[in-house]
C-alpha cells in the first residue's frame, strides 16, 4: 500500500481524524486499519465544537459516522470543506442509505463504507490519499499560474506567448497598452507582424526564432509597431519552450520600452557631433560626412569643393556689441549658410567665426561658383542683431578634390591656407588653393556679371535657321538660336554662355526673353502674310523643371495671339531622361496647351524606347553628329535609317539636323525623313535677313507655280 509521503526516510504516520460517538466502533476501526498495515496517529471527536478546534490542525484523512446523537456527519462534511477542499472525507456508517450516500458525495465526500463491511476501506483510503495529493498539486499549480498571470499583467514590459508560426496566444496588458490596443480586445488572432514592423517581424520569425529554438534564448533591440503608425524601440528577449519530446511547443517574448534610453543616446550623439551654439555639425561630424562624400566622389569620378569661411571683422561685432551679440550673429550666419546649401552638402562650425562647407557631387570644379553665388545671395541682406543691421562678408578659401588633394586633412588644410590668402587680400574675397582656378573662377564670375548686364541692356538677339520640307523644298519652320552681341567680343556663340546661364539660374529670365522674342517675331510675320511657318525654341533643363514654364508659355501665346501649333519647344533627350516620370507629366501639360514638342539631339542620349512611346511628342530631331557621317559611315547611316523608321512608327515627324551637303540631303530624302535643317539649306540669320529671305522664297514659289 502506498503512503502519502514518498520520502526515503521512515514514512511519517498518517494523521486520521475520526468523527464517531461510539468509542468501541472507533477502536474496532483502528484495529482493522492497523491490521491492514496502515501506520497512523488518530484522534476521535463527536461534537461540532471539537471539530472546529481540530480542523485547525492538518489531517491526511477524515472518517465520519453519519448520524450521531450530538453531531451530524453531513455537518461535519460541510465544516471540513469550508476548511479544506482537498482532504479525503469518507463516511463509515451503518445507517447511511443509498440516497443520502449520493447526496454526501455531491457535497464533497469521497466515499462511504458500511461499518459491517470494511473490506473496501483500505483500498479506498489508498486511492483517496493519492487523489487528494494530486488535487493539491493541481490546485497549487493553478494557484501558481494565477499568481504568475497577476505578475504578467502588472509588469510594465510587453509579454507575449506565440505559436512557432508567429500567431499570438497571449498578450499581457502592458503589451496592449504600449502598442495602443484596446485593453479588452482579444489579441489571439494577431500575428507577429501586427505587433512589429514588417522587417522586424521577419527578423524575429527568422533569426530570433531559430536561435531561440536552437539555443533556448535570443535577445536584441527591435521596435514595436504602434497602432498610431509610430514605432517604439524595445529591447527584446525571445524564449523557446519545449514539450516532453524536446520539440518547440511555443515561444514567449518580453519586450522593454527603451525609448527614453534611445532619446538620451541620440541627445548624447547629437551633442558629441554638433556645435552647441549654432547647432551645426562640428569638426568630428564634418570629417564623417566628408568621408562619405569622398567615397561617393571616388566611385562616381565627381568633384568636391571644400570652402573655408571666416567672417570678416567679426571681432568688431564682439567688441562693439558684446559677446552675446556675437553669439546671435554666429547663430544667424549658421542658419543662413545651412539654408542656401543642398541637403547633401555639409556646413560645419570650425570654431570661433570660422565655418567649413563641403559641397560634394560636383560634375566639374567650376560648379563651386554656384555655391559662391548662393553665399553672395544669402548675405545680400543684412543680419539683424539687437535691431542693428550687420552686413556679413566672408573671406573664403577653396580647395578642390581631386585637384588639390585626395585626403580629408590635406583638403581642409589647403582650404585653410587659401582662406588666409583671401583674408590678406582684404574683406569679401575668395581664393582657390590652386592659382589656375583663381584665374578661371574670376573669369567665370566676371562673365556672369556681364551676362546679367547683357540681359538688362538687351545685348541678346535671336538668329533663325530654316527647316525645310524634304518632299517639296518648302520652308515649314525656323529655329530661334540665341546670340550674345558683346560690345567688345562681337557675336558670342551660345555654347560659350548657355552653361553659365544655366549655372547661375539666369537661364530663366533669358529663356523667357527668347520665348517672347520668338512669339513677337511670329506676329510680325503673320501680319506680313507669312503664316503657316512654325517657330521652334530651345528649352534648357533648368527652364523645363521650373514650375512656371507652362504659365510663361501660356502668357506669351496669349499676349502675341500666337496659334499654339505654330510654337514648338525643343527639349533634349537627356533632359527628358533625367526624370522620365516627371518629364512625362510636364510634357503632357505642354501638350494640353496645344504647343508642339520636339525631342532635340536625338541619338546622343540614352532614351529608352518604352519612354519614347510614353512621352507625348510631335517631332524628333536627329543629332547632327549622325547626319555628318551618313555618307561615309555605314553605322551612322544605319542609326539614322533606324531612327527615322522608329519615329515614323511612333507617329513622329523627323528632322535631320546639320545637313551640310546635297548628298546628306538626298540620303535623308530617300529615307523619307520629313524635314531638314543645316547650312546646306540656310545658316542661322538675323530677323531682318530672314524676313527678306522668306519673301524671296515666297516670290520664287509663286513664279514657279
Ligand atoms: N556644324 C553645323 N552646325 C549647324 C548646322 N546647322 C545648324 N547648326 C548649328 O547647330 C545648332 C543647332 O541647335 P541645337 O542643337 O538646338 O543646339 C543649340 C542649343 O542647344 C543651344 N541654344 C541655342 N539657342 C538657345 C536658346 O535660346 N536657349 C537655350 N536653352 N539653348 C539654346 O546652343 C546650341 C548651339 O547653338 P548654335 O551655336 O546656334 O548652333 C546651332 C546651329 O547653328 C550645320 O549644317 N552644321
Amino acid at each position: 500500500m502506498s503512503k502519502p509521503q514518498d520520502s526515503l526516510a521512515t514514512p511519517k504516520p498518517l494523521r486520521i481524524l475520526m468523527i464517531e460517538d461510539v468509542e468501541d466502533d472507533t477502536l474496532l476501526l483502528v484495529d482493522y486499519l492497523q491490521s491492514g498495515g496502515l501506520v497512523f496517529d488518530w484522534e476521535r471527536i463527536d461534537t461540532e465544537r471539537d471539530m472546529i478546534v481540530k480542523l485547525k490542525e492538518s489531517w491526511d484523512i477524515i472518517f465520519s459516522d453519519f448520524s450521531m446523537p450530538s453531531f451530524s456527519g453531513m455537518r461535519a462534511l460541510e465544516i471540513t470543506r469550508q476548511h479544506d477542499p482537498d482532504v479525503p472525507f469518507i463516511f463509515i456508517s451503518g445507517t447511511i442509505g443509498e440516497e443520502m450516500a449520493v447526496e454526501a458525495m455531491k457535497r464533497g465526500a469521497q466515499d462511504y463504507v458500511m461499518k459491517e463491511n470494511l473490506v473496501r476501506l483500505l483500498p479506498a483510503v489508498d486511492r483517496e490519499l493519492s487523489d487528494a495529493q494530486q488535487r493539491r498539486r493541481h490546485r497549487d499549480a493553478e494557484k501558481g499560474r494565477t499568481q504568475l498571470a497577476v505578475i504578467l499583467e502588472a509588469t510594465p514590459d510587453l509579454v507575449a506567448i506565440l505559436e512557432p508560426s508567429g500567431q499570438l496566444r497571449y498578450l499581457n496588458g502592458a503589451g496592449r497598452r504600449l502598442i495602443g490596443l484596446n485593453p479588452v480586445e482579444d489579441a489571439s488572432h494577431y500575428f507577429l507582424r501586427d505587433l512589429f514592423p514588417e522587417n522586424i517581424a521577419e527578423r524575429l520569425l527568422g533569426e530570433a526564432f531559430t536561435m531561440a529554438c536552437e539555443q533556448g534564448v535570443w535577445h536584441g533591440e527591435t521596435a514595436l509597431r504602434l497602432v498610431d503608425g509610430g514605432e517604439l524601440p524595445v529591447s527584446q528577449v525571445v524564449l523557446a519552450h519545449r514539450d516532453a519530446a524536446g520539440d518547440t511547443e511555443y515561444l514567449s517574448t518580453i519586450a522593454r520600452d527603451i525609448s527614453e534610453r534611445k532619446r538620451f543616446e541620440a541627445k548624447l550623439q547629437y551633442e558629441a557631433t554638433h556645435d552647441r551654439l549654432t547647432g551645426l555639425p562640428n569638426r568630428f561630424f564634418l570629417v564623417d560626412r566628408f568621408k562619405s562624400a569622398l567615397e561617393y566622389a571616388r566611385r562616381n569620378q565627381s568633384h568636391i569643393a571644400v570652402l573655408f569661411l571666416d567672417i570678416d571683422n567679426f571681432k568688431r561685432v564682439n567688441d562693439n556689441l558684446g559677446h552675446a551679440a556675437g553669439d546671435i550673429l554666429l547663430g544667424q550666419v549658421a542658419h543662413r549658410l545651412q539654408g542656401c546649401l543642398r541637403s547633401n552638402d555639409t556646413v560645419a562650425r570650425h570654431g570661433g567665426d570660422e565655418f567649413t562647407i563641403v559641397a560634394g557631387d560636383l560634375s566639374d570644379p567650376e560648379k563651386v561658383l554656384i555655391v559662391l553665388h548662393k553665399l553672395n545671395e544669402a548675405f545680400e541682406r543684412p543680419v539683424i542683431v539687437h535691431s542693428q543691421e550687420i552686413y556679413v562678408t566672408f573671406s573664403v578659401g577653396i580647395a578642390l578634390y581631386p585637384h588639390d588633394g585626395d585626403g580629408i586633412e590635406t583638403l581642409l588644410r589647403h582650404s585653410d591656407i587659401a582662406m588666409y590668402r583671401a583674408k590678406s587680400a582684404g574683406s569679401n574675397q575668395y581664393r582657390f588653393y590652386a592659382s589656375d582656378m583663381n584665374i578661371r573662377g574670376h573669369e567665370l564670375l566676371k562673365m556672369e556679371a556681364d551676362l546679367r548686364y547683357a540681359l538688362e541692356h538687351e545685348q541678346f538677339i535671336l538668329h533663325y535657321q530654316p527647316q525645310v520640307d524634304l518632299s517639296n523644298g518648302r520652308i515649314v519652320g525656323v529655329e530661334g538660336l540665341i546670340r550674345w552681341q558683346h560690345p567688345v567680343r562681337g557675336l558670342v556663340s551660345p555654347a560659350d554662355f548657355i552653361p553659365l546661364l544655366e549655372n547661375s539660374s539666369l537661364i530663366i529670365p533669358v529663356g523667357e526673353w527668347v520665348l517672347r522674342e520668338a512669339c513677337r517675331l511670329h506676329r510680325t510675320w503673320r501680319e506680313s502674310g507669312f503664316d503657316g511657318v512654325r517657330l521652334s525654341v530651345n528649352v534648357s533643363a533648368v527652364q523645363f523643371n521650373d514650375g512656371e514654364l507652362l504659365d510663361k508659355v501660356r502668357r506669351a501665346l496669349q499676349e502675341e495671339e500666337m496659334p499654339q501649333q505654330a510654337l514648338e519647344l525643343e527639349i533634349t533627350e537627356n533632359i527628358l531622361m533625367q526624370d522620365p516620370v516627371k518629364a512625362t507629366e510636364i510634357l503632357q501639360s505642354i501638350h494640353a496647351l496645344g504647343v508642339r514638342v520636339a525631342i532635340d539631339d536625338f541619338g546622343t542620349g540614352y532614351s529608352s524606347l518604352a519612354y519614347l512611346k510614353r512621352f507625348p511628342l510631335d517631332a524628333l530631331k536627329i543629332d547632327q553628329a549622325f547626319v555628318r557621317d551618313i555618307i561615309n559611315s555605314a553605322s551612322d547611316a544605319v542609326i539614322v535609317e533606324a531612327s527615322i523608321s522608329l519615329a515614323h512608327k511612333l507617329g513622329l515627324e523627323v528632322v535631320g539636323e546639320g545637313v551640310e551637303t546635297v548628298e546628306q540631303f538626298e540620303f535623308l530624302r530617300l529615307q523619307k525623313c520629313n524635314l531638314a535643317q543645316g547650312y546646306h539649306l540656310g545658316r542661322p540669320i538675323p530677323e531682318l535677313q530672314l524676313s527678306q529671305w522668306l519673301a524671296k522664297k515666297r516670290q520664287q514659289h509663286r513664279t514657279s507655280s
